[in-house]
């Protein structure tokens, strides 16, 4: 069975939102910067009722990964009535938690949960602002299934194709609103 594909029309919205920046955070680096589509509101009530509309009924939790995915994961729980998952960065989280290491380009990174808060069998929605190495995205995915959840589909507004994060990936639905050749 084929897999639904996000609309289109998300993806026009949200080319036409994105600045390219040069050499941020460092050179050669062309960094994609959401904060045009987030600062128009009626692009980015748009963007959310469209990825509402798509994951309607098909998944109980949505996973927000800090700190840009937190951005797009809250209103999307909103609109449907359902939870987040808040994956955070290593330490900011109290009590408890379960964590895994990561690479990034340079170095690790660490993500972390609170397992509890995932309920068993839940289908959750993975979600983050951009795909690049994929490191986080497989992070998000370990920590979900740790905590008995189901990663049911993930969901990228900006997937970098050519650092191959759908690699790490493999197995998983990944629905990317733009994805930069
Ligand atoms: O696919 P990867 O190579 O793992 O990279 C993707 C991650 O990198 C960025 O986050 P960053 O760590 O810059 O944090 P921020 O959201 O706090 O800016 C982006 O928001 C993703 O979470
Ligand atoms: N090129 C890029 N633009 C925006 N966010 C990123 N995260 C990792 N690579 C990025």
């Amino acid at each position: 069975m084929t897999s639904p594909q996000l609309p289109s029309s998300l993806t026009d919205l949200v080319l036409t939102h994105i600045r390219e920046v040069p050499d941020f955070p460092e050179p050669c680096v062309l960094f994609r910067d959401i904060t045009p589509l987030l600062a128009d509101g009626k692009a980015f009530r748009e963007l959310i009722k469209g990825l509402a509309d798509f994951y309607r009924g098909r998944i109980d939790s949505v996973a927000g990964l800090e700190s840009r995915g937190f951005i797009l994961a809250a209103p999307l729980a909103v609109e449907l009535g359902i939870g987040m998952i808040t994956i955070r960065k290593a330490g900011k989280l109290p009590g408890a938690v379960f964590g895994v290491d990561y690479a990034l380009e340079y170095g690790t990174a660490r993500m972390e949960v609170h397992p509890e808060i995932v309920k068993d069998g839940d289908r959750v929605l993975i979600i983050d602002d951009v795909l690049a190495t994929g490191g986080t995205a497989r992070a998000a995915i370990d920590l979900v299934e740790h905590s008995g959840g189901e990663a049911t589909a993930l969901c990228m507004l900006l997937e970098l194709a050519d650092l191959n994060g759908r690699k790490k990936l493999e197995g998983y639905t990944v629905d990317s609103v733009v994805v930069y050749e």
